[in-house]
Protein backbone atom coordinates (compact mmCIF):
# COMPACT_ATOMS: atom_id res chain seq x y z
CA UNK A 1 0.00 0.00 0.00
CA UNK A 2 1.44 3.45 -1.10
CA UNK A 3 2.00 6.02 2.12
CA UNK A 4 -1.10 8.62 2.55
CA UNK A 5 0.52 12.03 1.94
CA UNK A 6 -1.63 15.15 3.48
CA UNK A 7 -0.58 18.05 2.32
CA UNK A 8 -1.80 20.81 5.17
CA UNK A 9 -2.43 24.55 3.97
CA UNK A 10 -3.63 27.00 6.29
CA UNK A 11 -2.92 30.32 8.71
CA UNK A 12 -4.93 30.19 11.86
CA UNK A 13 -5.59 33.55 13.81
CA UNK A 14 -5.47 32.24 16.85
CA UNK A 15 -4.51 28.85 18.85
CA UNK A 16 -2.15 27.81 16.35
CA UNK A 17 -0.07 25.68 17.63
CA UNK A 18 -2.83 24.28 19.05
CA UNK A 19 -4.52 23.51 16.02
CA UNK A 20 -1.86 23.16 13.62
CA UNK A 21 -0.93 20.17 16.61
CA UNK A 22 -4.66 18.92 16.30
CA UNK A 23 -4.46 18.45 12.57
CA UNK A 24 -1.15 16.75 12.26
CA UNK A 25 -1.88 14.38 15.29
CA UNK A 26 -5.08 13.65 13.56
CA UNK A 27 -3.55 12.89 10.36
CA UNK A 28 -0.76 10.39 12.66
CA UNK A 29 -3.67 8.32 14.49
CA UNK A 30 -5.46 7.77 11.16
CA UNK A 31 -2.19 6.25 9.68
CA UNK A 32 -1.38 9.28 7.12
CA UNK A 33 1.88 11.53 7.17
CA UNK A 34 0.87 15.31 7.00
CA UNK A 35 3.32 18.16 5.91
CA UNK A 36 2.22 21.30 6.91
CA UNK A 37 2.16 24.85 5.12
CA UNK A 38 1.21 27.40 7.85
CA UNK A 39 0.12 31.13 5.99
CA UNK A 40 0.30 33.05 8.70
CA UNK A 41 1.64 36.57 8.31
CA UNK A 42 3.47 35.46 5.54
CA UNK A 43 4.27 38.13 2.41
CA UNK A 44 2.65 36.76 -1.12
CA UNK A 45 6.37 36.06 -2.29
CA UNK A 46 6.73 33.88 0.75
CA UNK A 47 3.41 31.64 0.64
CA UNK A 48 4.58 31.31 -3.18
CA UNK A 49 8.06 30.21 -2.03
CA UNK A 50 6.66 27.81 0.52
CA UNK A 51 4.49 26.08 -1.54
CA UNK A 52 7.35 25.91 -3.90
CA UNK A 53 8.96 23.64 -1.08
CA UNK A 54 5.74 21.67 -0.69
CA UNK A 55 5.79 20.76 -4.44
CA UNK A 56 9.59 19.26 -3.32
CA UNK A 57 8.29 17.07 -0.50
CA UNK A 58 5.93 13.78 -1.33
CA UNK A 59 3.63 14.00 -4.03
CA UNK A 60 -0.11 14.60 -1.81
CA UNK A 61 -2.84 12.12 -2.12
CA UNK A 62 -5.28 14.95 -0.38
CA UNK A 63 -4.41 18.89 0.49
CA UNK A 64 -6.47 19.98 3.38
CA UNK A 65 -6.83 23.57 3.16
CA UNK A 66 -8.00 25.56 6.50
CA UNK A 67 -8.12 29.36 7.01
CA UNK A 68 -6.78 31.55 4.60
CA UNK A 69 -6.63 35.22 5.83
CA UNK A 70 -5.92 37.14 2.48
CA UNK A 71 -7.26 37.94 -0.81
CA UNK A 72 -4.05 37.35 -2.47
CA UNK A 73 -3.47 34.12 -0.37
CA UNK A 74 -6.61 32.80 -1.49
CA UNK A 75 -5.55 33.40 -6.00
CA UNK A 76 -1.56 32.40 -4.98
CA UNK A 77 -3.50 29.21 -3.75
CA UNK A 78 -5.88 29.06 -5.81
CA UNK A 79 -3.66 29.31 -8.52
CA UNK A 80 -1.40 26.61 -7.49
CA UNK A 81 -4.09 24.24 -7.05
CA UNK A 82 -5.07 24.28 -10.61
CA UNK A 83 -1.82 23.67 -11.46
CA UNK A 84 -1.17 20.50 -9.19
CA UNK A 85 -4.29 19.18 -9.86
CA UNK A 86 -3.75 19.19 -13.62
CA UNK A 87 -0.37 17.66 -12.94
CA UNK A 88 -1.93 14.87 -10.30
CA UNK A 89 -5.45 15.05 -11.45
CA UNK A 90 -6.58 12.05 -8.49
CA UNK A 91 -5.76 14.42 -5.23
CA UNK A 92 -8.48 15.70 -3.24
CA UNK A 93 -8.87 19.14 -1.93
CA UNK A 94 -10.34 18.97 1.20
CA UNK A 95 -11.48 22.61 2.35
CA UNK A 96 -12.53 23.88 6.09
CA UNK A 97 -12.40 27.19 6.79
CA UNK A 98 -13.44 27.26 9.70
CA UNK A 99 -14.62 31.01 10.35
CA UNK A 100 -17.02 31.01 7.46
CA UNK A 101 -20.50 29.52 8.18
CA UNK A 102 -22.32 27.69 4.94
CA UNK A 103 -25.46 30.94 5.51
CA UNK A 104 -21.90 33.07 4.90
CA UNK A 105 -20.80 31.19 1.94
CA UNK A 106 -23.86 30.35 0.02
CA UNK A 107 -25.06 33.86 -0.50
CA UNK A 108 -25.23 34.51 -3.85
CA UNK A 109 -24.98 38.10 -4.26
CA UNK A 110 -21.66 39.67 -2.73
CA UNK A 111 -21.54 39.08 0.94
CA UNK A 112 -19.84 42.37 1.12
CA UNK A 113 -16.67 40.88 1.97
CA UNK A 114 -14.01 40.85 -0.80
CA UNK A 115 -11.93 37.66 1.01
CA UNK A 116 -15.46 35.67 0.75
CA UNK A 117 -16.26 36.87 -2.84
CA UNK A 118 -11.88 35.76 -3.75
CA UNK A 119 -13.37 32.31 -2.33
CA UNK A 120 -16.17 32.26 -3.94
CA UNK A 121 -14.88 32.78 -7.45
CA UNK A 122 -11.18 31.63 -7.04
CA UNK A 123 -11.14 29.10 -4.74
CA UNK A 124 -14.15 26.86 -4.63
CA UNK A 125 -14.07 25.45 -8.17
CA UNK A 126 -10.62 23.69 -7.21
CA UNK A 127 -12.10 21.85 -4.36
CA UNK A 128 -13.56 18.58 -3.90
CA UNK A 129 -15.03 19.14 -0.66
CA UNK A 130 -16.09 22.35 0.99
CA UNK A 131 -16.84 21.93 4.99
CA UNK A 132 -19.04 24.15 6.87
CA UNK A 133 -20.41 24.67 9.87
CA UNK A 134 -24.29 25.08 10.15
CA UNK A 135 -24.55 25.59 13.99
CA UNK A 136 -28.36 26.74 14.42
CA UNK A 137 -31.12 24.10 16.14
CA UNK A 138 -34.21 25.68 14.44
CA UNK A 139 -37.58 23.92 16.10
CA UNK A 140 -38.38 23.68 12.99
CA UNK A 141 -36.36 20.90 11.61
CA UNK A 142 -37.85 20.55 8.12
CA UNK A 143 -37.03 24.13 7.35
CA UNK A 144 -33.15 23.83 8.44
CA UNK A 145 -33.22 20.61 6.64
CA UNK A 146 -34.64 22.52 3.32
CA UNK A 147 -32.40 25.58 3.51
CA UNK A 148 -29.25 23.28 4.42
CA UNK A 149 -30.24 21.34 1.09
CA UNK A 150 -30.64 24.89 -0.70
CA UNK A 151 -27.47 26.61 0.44
CA UNK A 152 -25.38 23.18 -0.41
CA UNK A 153 -27.26 23.21 -3.72
CA UNK A 154 -26.12 26.82 -4.46
CA UNK A 155 -22.40 26.27 -3.23
CA UNK A 156 -22.79 23.10 -5.35
CA UNK A 157 -23.02 25.99 -8.46
CA UNK A 158 -19.83 27.61 -7.78
CA UNK A 159 -17.79 24.64 -8.84
CA UNK A 160 -17.21 22.95 -6.02
CA UNK A 161 -17.67 18.86 -6.21
CA UNK A 162 -19.39 18.50 -2.75
CA UNK A 163 -20.13 19.92 0.38
CA UNK A 164 -20.96 18.85 3.84
CA UNK A 165 -23.19 20.65 6.06
CA UNK A 166 -21.37 19.50 9.84
CA UNK A 167 -22.97 19.23 12.81
CA UNK A 168 -25.70 20.65 12.73
CA UNK A 169 -28.20 20.61 15.98
CA UNK A 170 -31.36 19.31 14.78
CA UNK A 171 -34.15 19.45 17.26
CA UNK A 172 -36.62 16.47 17.02
CA UNK A 173 -39.73 14.95 18.48
CA UNK A 174 -39.93 11.31 19.60
CA UNK A 175 -41.79 9.45 21.90
CA UNK A 176 -43.06 12.74 23.22
CA UNK A 177 -40.08 13.98 23.84
CA UNK A 178 -37.78 16.27 22.59
CA UNK A 179 -34.38 14.59 20.87
CA UNK A 180 -31.44 16.86 19.89
CA UNK A 181 -29.13 14.86 17.50
CA UNK A 182 -25.99 16.37 15.23
CA UNK A 183 -26.58 15.80 11.40
CA UNK A 184 -24.05 16.25 8.91
CA UNK A 185 -25.58 16.57 5.46
CA UNK A 186 -23.31 15.92 2.18
CA UNK A 187 -23.90 16.13 -1.35
CA UNK A 188 -22.59 16.07 -4.32
CA UNK A 189 -23.25 15.33 -8.37
CA UNK A 190 -23.80 11.46 -7.30
CA UNK A 191 -25.10 11.43 -3.75
CA UNK A 192 -26.69 12.71 -0.70
CA UNK A 193 -25.64 11.34 2.64
CA UNK A 194 -27.28 12.28 6.06
CA UNK A 195 -25.28 10.79 9.05
CA UNK A 196 -27.01 11.51 12.94
CA UNK A 197 -24.76 11.43 15.77
CA UNK A 198 -25.58 12.12 19.45
CA UNK A 199 -25.58 15.91 19.77
CA UNK A 200 -22.33 17.14 20.86
CA UNK A 201 -23.35 17.97 24.59
CA UNK A 202 -24.10 14.57 25.27
CA UNK A 203 -21.07 13.47 24.10
CA UNK A 204 -18.34 14.98 26.90
CA UNK A 205 -15.62 13.09 25.13
CA UNK A 206 -16.56 14.31 21.66
CA UNK A 207 -13.44 15.89 19.67
CA UNK A 208 -14.13 19.92 19.06
CA UNK A 209 -15.89 20.73 16.07
CA UNK A 210 -14.42 24.16 15.18
CA UNK A 211 -10.81 22.74 15.52
CA UNK A 212 -10.44 21.87 11.96
CA UNK A 213 -9.79 17.97 12.85
CA UNK A 214 -12.95 17.27 10.89
CA UNK A 215 -11.34 17.90 7.41
CA UNK A 216 -8.00 16.49 8.81
CA UNK A 217 -9.58 13.30 9.27
CA UNK A 218 -11.55 13.34 6.40
CA UNK A 219 -8.32 14.18 4.16
CA UNK A 220 -6.62 11.30 5.83
CA UNK A 221 -9.50 8.68 5.20
CA UNK A 222 -9.85 9.80 1.55
CA UNK A 223 -5.78 9.47 1.02
CA UNK A 224 -5.77 5.73 2.06
CA UNK A 225 -8.59 5.37 -1.10
CA UNK A 226 -11.61 5.25 1.08
CA UNK A 227 -14.35 6.66 -1.24
CA UNK A 228 -16.21 9.69 0.38
CA UNK A 229 -19.44 7.98 1.81
CA UNK A 230 -17.00 5.99 3.58
CA UNK A 231 -14.36 8.78 4.59
CA UNK A 232 -17.90 10.99 6.27
CA UNK A 233 -18.37 8.34 8.32
CA UNK A 234 -14.79 7.41 9.50
CA UNK A 235 -14.39 10.86 9.94
CA UNK A 236 -17.44 11.61 11.50
CA UNK A 237 -15.98 8.69 14.28
CA UNK A 238 -13.18 10.22 14.74
CA UNK A 239 -14.68 13.39 16.10
CA UNK A 240 -17.06 11.15 18.07
CA UNK A 241 -14.88 9.50 20.33
CA UNK A 242 -11.60 10.90 22.47
CA UNK A 243 -9.16 8.20 21.46
CA UNK A 244 -6.16 9.01 19.18
CA UNK A 245 -6.73 5.95 16.86
CA UNK A 246 -8.75 4.47 14.07
CA UNK A 247 -12.17 4.51 15.16
CA UNK A 248 -13.70 0.57 16.16
CA UNK A 249 -16.63 1.29 18.57
CA UNK A 250 -19.57 1.46 17.25
CA UNK A 251 -21.34 3.23 19.24
CA UNK A 252 -18.66 6.55 17.90
CA UNK A 253 -19.94 5.71 14.92
CA UNK A 254 -22.93 7.60 13.26
CA UNK A 255 -26.02 6.51 11.84
CA UNK A 256 -27.36 6.70 8.63
CA UNK A 257 -30.38 8.86 8.08
CA UNK A 258 -33.54 6.91 6.43
CA UNK A 259 -36.72 7.28 4.86
CA UNK A 260 -39.65 5.95 6.84
CA UNK A 261 -38.14 6.27 10.23
CA UNK A 262 -38.89 9.04 12.98
CA UNK A 263 -36.25 11.74 12.35
CA UNK A 264 -36.05 11.04 8.88
CA UNK A 265 -40.05 11.74 8.55
CA UNK A 266 -39.31 14.78 10.94
CA UNK A 267 -36.52 15.69 8.28
CA UNK A 268 -39.37 15.44 5.62
CA UNK A 269 -37.54 12.82 3.33
CA UNK A 270 -39.92 11.44 1.14
CA UNK A 271 -38.68 8.95 -0.30
CA UNK A 272 -40.53 5.41 -0.30
CA UNK A 273 -39.05 2.63 0.56
CA UNK A 274 -41.15 0.00 2.10
CA UNK A 275 -38.66 -0.72 5.08
CA UNK A 276 -38.71 -3.05 8.12
CA UNK A 277 -36.47 -3.13 10.78
CA UNK A 278 -35.08 -6.49 12.64
CA UNK A 279 -35.21 -9.44 10.25
CA UNK A 280 -35.57 -12.94 11.91
CA UNK A 281 -32.28 -14.02 12.99
CA UNK A 282 -30.53 -16.65 11.25
CA UNK A 283 -30.27 -20.28 13.72
CA UNK A 284 -26.31 -19.54 13.95
CA UNK A 285 -24.06 -16.37 13.69
CA UNK A 286 -21.47 -18.96 11.60
CA UNK A 287 -22.84 -19.76 8.36
CA UNK A 288 -19.82 -21.32 7.09
CA UNK A 289 -19.35 -22.06 3.83
CA UNK A 290 -21.43 -20.32 1.53
CA UNK A 291 -21.76 -21.22 -2.55
CA UNK A 292 -23.75 -19.00 -4.67
CA UNK A 293 -24.56 -20.95 -7.82
CA UNK A 294 -26.96 -19.67 -11.04
CA UNK A 295 -28.78 -23.59 -11.68
CA UNK A 296 -30.53 -26.40 -9.47
CA UNK A 297 -28.37 -28.31 -10.58
CA UNK A 298 -25.16 -26.93 -8.91
CA UNK A 299 -27.44 -26.37 -5.95
CA UNK A 300 -27.90 -29.96 -5.45
CA UNK A 301 -23.94 -31.19 -6.11
CA UNK A 302 -23.30 -28.49 -3.66
CA UNK A 303 -25.81 -29.69 -0.87
CA UNK A 304 -24.29 -33.52 -1.73
CA UNK A 305 -21.10 -32.30 -0.64
CA UNK A 306 -22.44 -31.86 2.83
CA UNK A 307 -22.48 -27.87 2.13
CA UNK A 308 -25.66 -26.27 4.58
CA UNK A 309 -25.58 -22.25 3.78
CA UNK A 310 -26.17 -21.42 -0.39
CA UNK A 311 -27.84 -19.25 -2.36
CA UNK A 312 -29.33 -19.27 -6.09
CA UNK A 313 -28.18 -16.76 -7.80
CA UNK A 314 -29.69 -16.34 -11.41
CA UNK A 315 -29.40 -12.90 -13.06
CA UNK A 316 -31.34 -10.96 -15.59
CA UNK A 317 -35.09 -13.56 -16.13
CA UNK A 318 -38.26 -12.74 -15.71
CA UNK A 319 -39.65 -14.36 -12.67
CA UNK A 320 -42.11 -16.62 -14.67
CA UNK A 321 -38.80 -18.10 -16.24
CA UNK A 322 -37.30 -18.41 -12.83
CA UNK A 323 -40.29 -19.48 -10.71
CA UNK A 324 -39.55 -23.72 -11.39
CA UNK A 325 -36.19 -23.32 -10.60
CA UNK A 326 -36.71 -21.49 -6.98
CA UNK A 327 -39.33 -24.43 -6.63
CA UNK A 328 -37.10 -26.96 -6.96
CA UNK A 329 -34.46 -24.78 -5.67
CA UNK A 330 -36.98 -24.86 -2.49
CA UNK A 331 -37.29 -28.42 -1.94
CA UNK A 332 -33.70 -29.27 -2.19
CA UNK A 333 -32.98 -26.83 0.44
CA UNK A 334 -35.84 -28.54 2.71
CA UNK A 335 -34.21 -31.82 1.48
CA UNK A 336 -30.40 -31.17 2.81
CA UNK A 337 -31.77 -29.35 5.90
CA UNK A 338 -29.94 -26.68 4.23
CA UNK A 339 -30.21 -22.49 4.57
CA UNK A 340 -31.27 -22.15 1.12
CA UNK A 341 -31.30 -18.07 -0.13
CA UNK A 342 -32.42 -16.57 -3.30
CA UNK A 343 -30.76 -13.66 -4.87
CA UNK A 344 -33.18 -10.59 -6.11
CA UNK A 345 -36.31 -12.54 -6.86
CA UNK A 346 -37.81 -12.02 -3.47
CA UNK A 347 -41.74 -12.20 -4.05
CA UNK A 348 -40.86 -15.76 -5.22
CA UNK A 349 -38.89 -16.41 -2.37
CA UNK A 350 -41.73 -15.53 -0.41
CA UNK A 351 -44.47 -16.91 -1.98
CA UNK A 352 -42.38 -21.16 -2.04
CA UNK A 353 -41.12 -20.39 1.69
CA UNK A 354 -37.25 -19.83 1.17
CA UNK A 355 -35.41 -20.16 4.35
CA UNK A 356 -33.82 -16.62 3.49
CA UNK A 357 -33.54 -13.71 0.62
CA UNK A 358 -30.14 -12.10 -0.21
CA UNK A 359 -30.66 -8.55 -1.24
CA UNK A 360 -28.26 -5.81 -2.81
CA UNK A 361 -28.06 -1.63 -1.69
CA UNK A 362 -30.29 -0.85 -4.35
CA UNK A 363 -33.06 -3.12 -3.76
CA UNK A 364 -33.68 -1.02 -0.30
CA UNK A 365 -35.46 0.95 -2.79
CA UNK A 366 -37.75 -1.25 -4.63
CA UNK A 367 -38.30 -4.13 -2.36
CA UNK A 368 -40.72 -5.04 -0.11
CA UNK A 369 -39.15 -5.63 3.27
CA UNK A 370 -42.03 -5.03 5.45
CA UNK A 371 -43.53 -8.65 3.25
CA UNK A 372 -39.67 -10.14 3.74
CA UNK A 373 -40.50 -9.97 7.39
CA UNK A 374 -43.91 -10.31 7.94
CA UNK A 375 -43.29 -13.61 5.97
CA UNK A 376 -40.15 -15.03 8.60
CA UNK A 377 -37.57 -14.93 5.71
CA UNK A 378 -34.40 -14.15 6.62
CA UNK A 379 -32.38 -11.31 5.12
CA UNK A 380 -28.83 -11.15 3.62
CA UNK A 381 -27.64 -7.47 2.61
CA UNK A 382 -24.67 -6.67 0.27
CA UNK A 383 -22.40 -3.74 1.87
CA UNK A 384 -19.27 -2.61 -0.01
CA UNK A 385 -17.95 -0.43 2.90
CA UNK A 386 -18.23 1.45 5.98
CA UNK A 387 -21.69 3.43 5.19
CA UNK A 388 -23.30 0.92 3.59
CA UNK A 389 -22.24 -1.85 6.84
CA UNK A 390 -24.12 0.95 8.62
CA UNK A 391 -26.95 1.67 6.28
CA UNK A 392 -27.59 -2.34 6.38
CA UNK A 393 -26.80 -2.14 10.10
CA UNK A 394 -29.99 0.37 10.50
CA UNK A 395 -32.55 -2.01 9.22
CA UNK A 396 -30.89 -5.23 11.39
CA UNK A 397 -30.75 -7.80 8.83
CA UNK A 398 -30.02 -11.72 9.64
CA UNK A 399 -26.68 -11.54 7.88
CA UNK A 400 -24.28 -8.85 6.22
CA UNK A 401 -22.48 -9.23 3.75
CA UNK A 402 -19.01 -8.09 3.05
CA UNK A 403 -17.75 -7.37 -0.81
CA UNK A 404 -15.67 -7.66 -2.77
CA UNK A 405 -12.59 -8.62 -0.45
CA UNK A 406 -10.65 -9.39 -3.99
CA UNK A 407 -11.22 -8.32 -7.59
CA UNK A 408 -13.71 -10.93 -9.21
CA UNK A 409 -14.16 -12.31 -12.35
CA UNK A 410 -17.60 -13.15 -11.42
CA UNK A 411 -19.65 -9.33 -11.36
CA UNK A 412 -18.07 -6.51 -12.55
CA UNK A 413 -17.71 -4.22 -9.63
CA UNK A 414 -18.39 -0.57 -9.91
CA UNK A 415 -16.38 -0.33 -6.19
CA UNK A 416 -12.36 -1.40 -5.36
CA UNK A 417 -11.98 -4.49 -3.92
CA UNK A 418 -11.93 -3.83 -0.19
CA UNK A 419 -8.35 -6.28 1.03
CA UNK A 420 -8.16 -7.99 3.92
CA UNK A 421 -7.15 -5.18 6.44
CA UNK A 422 -10.35 -2.79 5.66
CA UNK A 423 -12.47 -6.66 6.13
CA UNK A 424 -10.76 -6.76 9.53
CA UNK A 425 -11.87 -3.46 10.51
CA UNK A 426 -15.37 -4.59 9.25
CA UNK A 427 -15.74 -8.01 11.08
CA UNK A 428 -14.11 -5.84 13.85
CA UNK A 429 -16.98 -3.42 13.90
CA UNK A 430 -19.81 -5.52 13.18
CA UNK A 431 -18.71 -9.05 14.90
CA UNK A 432 -22.11 -9.37 16.61
CA UNK A 433 -23.71 -10.14 13.18
CA UNK A 434 -23.44 -12.92 11.27
CA UNK A 435 -20.75 -11.48 8.23
CA UNK A 436 -20.05 -13.37 4.90
CA UNK A 437 -17.15 -12.58 3.18
CA UNK A 438 -17.43 -12.36 -0.71
CA UNK A 439 -15.68 -11.66 -3.68
CA UNK A 440 -12.50 -13.42 -4.94
CA UNK A 441 -12.46 -15.46 -2.59
CA UNK A 442 -9.91 -19.21 -3.74
CA UNK A 443 -8.96 -21.65 -1.78
CA UNK A 444 -5.51 -20.24 -1.69
CA UNK A 445 -6.82 -16.98 0.21
CA UNK A 446 -9.75 -19.03 2.20
CA UNK A 447 -7.40 -18.78 4.87
CA UNK A 448 -6.72 -15.59 5.75
CA UNK A 449 -9.88 -14.18 4.81
CA UNK A 450 -11.52 -17.04 7.73
CA UNK A 451 -8.88 -15.75 10.02
CA UNK A 452 -10.88 -12.47 10.08
CA UNK A 453 -13.27 -13.93 12.64
CA UNK A 454 -16.14 -13.73 9.92
CA UNK A 455 -18.47 -16.62 10.40
CA UNK A 456 -19.20 -17.29 6.21
CA UNK A 457 -16.93 -17.44 3.42
CA UNK A 458 -19.19 -17.16 0.02
CA UNK A 459 -17.92 -18.03 -3.47
CA UNK A 460 -18.91 -18.56 -6.90
CA UNK A 461 -15.78 -19.58 -9.22
CA UNK A 462 -13.47 -21.36 -6.40
CA UNK A 463 -15.92 -24.25 -6.87
CA UNK A 464 -17.83 -23.76 -10.12
CA UNK A 465 -14.60 -23.11 -12.25
CA UNK A 466 -12.66 -25.55 -9.46
CA UNK A 467 -10.77 -28.91 -11.51
CA UNK A 468 -12.42 -31.19 -9.11
CA UNK A 469 -15.53 -29.09 -7.24
CA UNK A 470 -15.68 -32.44 -4.56
CA UNK A 471 -11.85 -31.77 -3.67
CA UNK A 472 -12.38 -27.79 -3.61
CA UNK A 473 -15.53 -28.15 -1.04
CA UNK A 474 -14.17 -30.58 1.06
CA UNK A 475 -10.88 -28.33 1.52
CA UNK A 476 -12.97 -24.78 1.87
CA UNK A 477 -15.26 -26.58 4.35
CA UNK A 478 -12.15 -27.56 6.31
CA UNK A 479 -10.89 -24.28 6.39
CA UNK A 480 -14.02 -22.26 6.72
CA UNK A 481 -15.94 -24.86 9.26
CA UNK A 482 -13.17 -26.43 11.04
CA UNK A 483 -15.29 -27.69 14.04
CA UNK A 484 -17.91 -29.37 11.61
CA UNK A 485 -15.60 -31.25 9.51
CA UNK A 486 -13.53 -32.44 13.07
CA UNK A 487 -17.12 -33.37 14.18
CA UNK A 488 -17.40 -35.50 11.15
CA UNK A 489 -13.97 -36.97 11.38
CA UNK A 490 -15.24 -38.36 15.29
CA UNK A 491 -18.52 -39.22 14.04
CA UNK A 492 -16.95 -41.98 12.12
C1 LIG B 1 -23.54 -13.64 -0.11
C2 LIG B 1 -23.73 -12.63 -1.17
N1 LIG B 1 -23.15 -11.43 -1.03
C3 LIG B 1 -23.30 -10.49 -1.98
C4 LIG B 1 -24.07 -10.74 -3.09
C5 LIG B 1 -24.30 -9.67 -4.12
O1 LIG B 1 -25.66 -9.36 -4.13
P1 LIG B 1 -26.24 -8.10 -4.94
O2 LIG B 1 -25.57 -6.89 -4.42
O3 LIG B 1 -27.69 -8.19 -4.86
O4 LIG B 1 -25.74 -8.35 -6.42
P2 LIG B 1 -26.16 -9.54 -7.38
O5 LIG B 1 -25.67 -10.81 -6.77
O6 LIG B 1 -27.64 -9.55 -7.48
O7 LIG B 1 -25.49 -9.25 -8.66
C6 LIG B 1 -24.66 -12.00 -3.20
N2 LIG B 1 -25.43 -12.33 -4.26
N3 LIG B 1 -24.48 -12.92 -2.24
C1 LIG C 1 -22.07 -12.01 -6.68
C2 LIG C 1 -21.01 -11.20 -6.05
N1 LIG C 1 -21.31 -10.15 -5.24
C3 LIG C 1 -20.22 -9.55 -4.81
C4 LIG C 1 -20.24 -8.36 -3.94
O1 LIG C 1 -19.17 -7.88 -3.56
O2 LIG C 1 -21.33 -7.91 -3.65
S1 LIG C 1 -18.81 -10.24 -5.34
C5 LIG C 1 -19.67 -11.39 -6.21
C6 LIG C 1 -19.04 -12.45 -7.05
C7 LIG C 1 -18.33 -13.50 -6.25
O3 LIG C 1 -17.84 -14.44 -7.14
P1 LIG C 1 -16.39 -15.05 -7.00
O4 LIG C 1 -16.37 -15.87 -5.76
O5 LIG C 1 -16.24 -15.91 -8.24
O6 LIG C 1 -15.41 -13.94 -7.01
MG1 LIG D 1 -29.10 -9.09 -6.04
Amino acid sequence: MTEAIIWTIASFAARDNETNLADLNTINALGGCGYHVSTKRLSDADFSAELAVLIAAPVASTIKIGVIETITHVEILADFLKRYKKQYPEISVIYEPLSLSLADMAMTESTGSMLVDAIKICLLPCVDVLILPQEQGSADSIRLFTETTQAINTLLSFGVKGVCAKAMTVKYHHDNKQQSIALDVYIDAQREILLSSPSVLSRPSARDENSGVFSSALATVIAQDYPIDDALVVARAYLNQSAETWPNNRNDFPQVVLPNTVLGDQLGLVQQMQLAYDFAPCDTNRLGLYPVVDTVEWLEKVLQQGVKTLQLRIKDKTPAEVVEDVQAAVALGRQYQARLFINDYWQLAIEHGAYGVHLGQEDMLIADFVAIKQAGLKLGLSTHGYYEILRAHQIKPSYIALGHIYPTVTKDMPSKPQGLQRLQRYADLMQDYPLVAIGGISLARAPQVAATGVGSVAVVTAITRATDYQQAIAELLAIVEPQSSLACVNDE
